[in-house]
C-alpha cells in the first residue's frame, strides 16, 4: 500500500513539476503586439487581413511561435512546418472559432467532432479518386470555354471578376462533385452567392464583437434574424440539389443501363448509396453538401483571381505559360484533356506558386487534445492553436531569403526538404480533400483564358480582405486584351 502511495504521490509530483515547467516555458512565447484595433466591425473585413498577414510576419520573426489574447483565451500561433505537422497531425478537434460558423457548415465536415469527421471523411475519399476527378476535365473544358466568352465582353478595362468567377465555379463545383446542374435552381446562383456573403460578415460580426458568441445575446439582435433569412435561402439552395440528385438516381435504379457517364460516382450518389449502412440522414446530407459547395468554390475563385493576377504582373512569366500552353494544346480551341495537364509543367508551377503566396485559407484552429511537445515549447491540453499556413508558405529558413517573391522557377529548384513547408491544403489529418481537383481545374481554367487574352495586372496593389477565405479587394485590378 505505501508503495502504491509512495507511487501515486510520485507520478503527481512529476506532473506538477512539468506542468509548471511547461507553462513557465509558455510564459516566454512572445506576445503579438496589438496593432489593431478589431473591436471596430465595420472595418474588421479589411483589418483582419492586415491583423493576419502582420501575425504571420511577428511569428516567423520570432522564432515561429507566439500567441495572443482574444479576451481571456490565450492563443498560440504555430508557422514552422515542423510544428505545424504535429499539431495537426496530434489535434484532431477544431477551436472554438470554427463554432460560429456551424449555423451554416453544420458538424459532419468541416466544423465536426472527429468520430463523426472520420466516418464522412472515408465517404469522400472514395468520391475525389483521381479516375473520377480525370473525367471531371470535360466539363472544367465546357466551364472555361463559357466563362472565357463572358470575360471576352470585359475587355481593354481594369475589371473584378469576383462575382463572374463565383457564378461559373460554384456551378461547376455542383455540377462536377454532386452531379447536378444548378443553373435552373428556384434559389438562383446570384441569391445563394449573396447569402454566403451575407452569413460570412455575420459570423465576422460576431467575432469582433465577442458578446455575441453567447448564443443567449445573439438570439436578441438583429443579426440572427439577418442569419436566419440567409441560412434558409442556402439550405433551400443544397435541399434541391439532394432532391434532383435523388431524382436522377431514383430515374438510373430502375433503369440501371441508362447510367449517367458523366456523374456516374458523384459524392452525392456515393451518400445516397451509402445513407442506410452509415445513418447518415437526410439532414447529415444536406450539411455535407454545404460544406463540399462552400469548400469547393469559394476558395478557386480567389484562387484563380490571384494566379491572374500573378501571370498579369510578370510579363515573362506570361509568355513561357503561353509558349507552353500553345506547344502542349496547339493553336486550335481544343478542349485539354487530363493526359495534357501533367505535360504543362511550367503553368502548374505558377499554380503552385500563386497559391503558396496567396493560400485562399491562410490559417486553421485546434485545440490541443494532450500536452503537446513542440520543437522549443510544450503546449498543455486544451490550448487553442492557430496554425498560420500562410507564413509557413514564406518561412525564409525554408523556402530563402527571397520566401516572398513570386517566382515559379523555384518549383524546379530543390525543393524545401520538409513535405509541409508547402501548407496552402493544409497538412495533417483534416487536410484538403480538393487539392488535386483544384489545381486541375485552375490548370484547365488558366489555360482557355491565356489561349485567348493578354493579361495585364499589378500584385504589388494586392490589397486584402479576410471572410472565411482571403480575397483580393476589388478582384485586384485585372485588364485583359485580346490575343
Ligand atoms: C486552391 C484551393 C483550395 C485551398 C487553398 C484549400 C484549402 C483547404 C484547407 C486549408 C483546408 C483545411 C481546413 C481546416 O482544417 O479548417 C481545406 C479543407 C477542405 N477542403 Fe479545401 N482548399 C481548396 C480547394 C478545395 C476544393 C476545390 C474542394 C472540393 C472540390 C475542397 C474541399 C475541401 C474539403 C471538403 C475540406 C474539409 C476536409 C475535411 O475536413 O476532411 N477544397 N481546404
Amino acid at each position: 500500500m505505501i508503495i502504491y502511495l509512495g507511487l501515486l504521490f510520485g507520478c503527481l509530483g512529476v506532473y506538477w513539476t512539468y506542468v509548471k515547467l511547461s507553462s513557465y516555458n509558455n510564459k516566454l512565447i512572445p506576445k503579438i503586439p496589438k496593432k489593431f484595433n478589431l473591436n471596430n466591425f465595420r472595418v474588421c473585413f479589411k483589418e483582419l487581413s492586415k491583423w493576419l498577414i502582420y501575425a504571420g510576419e511577428y511569428s516567423n520573426d520570432v522564432g515561429c511561435v507566439s500567441k495572443f489574447n482574444y479576451g481571456p483565451v490565450v492563443v498560440y500561433v504555430v508557422s514552422n512546418p515542423e510544428d505545424a505537422s504535429t499539431v495537426l497531425t496530434r489535434c484532431t478537434s477544431k477551436s472554438f472559432v470554427y463554432d460560429l460558423i456551424k449555423p451554416y457548415v453544420g458538424s459532419q465536415l468541416i466544423a465536426s467532432d472527429y468520430p463523426v469527421w472520420k466516418r464522412n471523411r472515408r465517404l469522400l475519399d472514395l468520391a475525389f479518386k483521381q479516375n473520377i476527378l480525370n473525367g471531371y476535365v470535360a466539363m472544367f473544358n465546357k466551364r472555361a470555354d463559357a466563362l472565357v466568352i463572358d470575360m471576352s465582353k470585359e475587355i481593354n478595362k481594369e475589371v473584378d471578376f469576383t462575382h463572374l468567377f463565383s457564378r461559373y465555379l460554384l456551378g461547376t463545383a455542383c455540377y462536377t462533385t454532386l452531379g447536378v446542374n444548378v443553373n435552373d435552381q428556384e434559389v438562383s446562383i446570384d441569391s445563394y452567392l449573396k447569402s454566403v456573403d451575407k452569413l460570412i460578415k455575420i459570423m465576422l460580426n460576431r467575432f469582433v464583437q465577442p458578446w455575441l458568441l453567447l448564443d443567449f445575446v445573439f438570439k436578441f439582435s438583429e443579426l440572427k434574424k439577418e442569419q436566419d433569412v440567409a441560412l434558409e435561402i442556402v439550405q433551400n439552395f443544397s435541399e434541391e440539389v439532394i432532391r434532383k440528385k435523388k431524382m436522377q438516381f431514383a430515374l438510373n435504379s430502375d433503369n440501371p443501363g441508362d447510367v449517367d457517364e458523366d456523374n456516374a460516382e458523384s459524392l452525392l450518389d456515393i451518400l445516397i448509396k451509402n445513407r442506410n449502412e452509415d445513418e447518415i440522414s437526410d439532414r447529415n446530407m444536406r450539411e455535407i453538401v454545404d460544406n463540399v459547395i462552400l469548400a469547393a468554390y469559394d476558395s478557386n475563385v480567389y484562387m484563380m483571381l490571384y494566379i491572374l493576377v500573378c501571370i498579369g504582373s510578370y510579363p515573362e512569366v506570361q509568355k513561357k505559360v503561353y509558349d507552353e500552353v500553345i506547344s502542349v494544346t496547339g493553336q486550335t480551341d481544343r478542349d485539354i484533356t487530363h493526359e495534357d495537364l501533367p505535360k504543362l509543367v511550367y503553368l502548374e508551377a505558377v499554380v503552385k506558386e500563386a497559391i503558396r503566396l496567396y493560400p485562399a485559407g491562410p490559417i486553421v484552429g485546434r485545440v490541443t487534445t494532450f500536452d503537446t511537445q513542440l520543437k522549443e515549447y510544450v503546449l498543455p491540453a486544451g490550448c487553442q492553436v492557430i496554425v498560420h499556413l500562410g507564413a509557413i508558405n514564406r518561412n525564409k529558413e525554408h523556402w530563402g531569403q527571397d520566401a516572398d517573391d513570386f517566382r515559379p522557377e523555384r518549383w524546379f529548384d530543390s525543393l524545401p526538404k520538409h513535405p509541409a513547408a508547402f501548407s496552402s491544403f493544409s497538412p495533417g489529418r483534416r487536410s484538403c480533400i480538393g487539392k488535386s481537383y483544384s489545381i486541375m481545374l485552375l490548370k484547365t481554367m488558366a489555360v482557355k483564358i491565356i489561349k485567348k487574352f493578354n493579361i495585364s495586372s499589378d500584385d504589388k496593389k494586392l490589397d486584402f480582405e479576410f471572410g472565411l477565405f482571403l480575397k483580393p479587394i476589388a478582384g485586384h485590378h485585372i485588364k485583359l486584351e485580346l490575343r
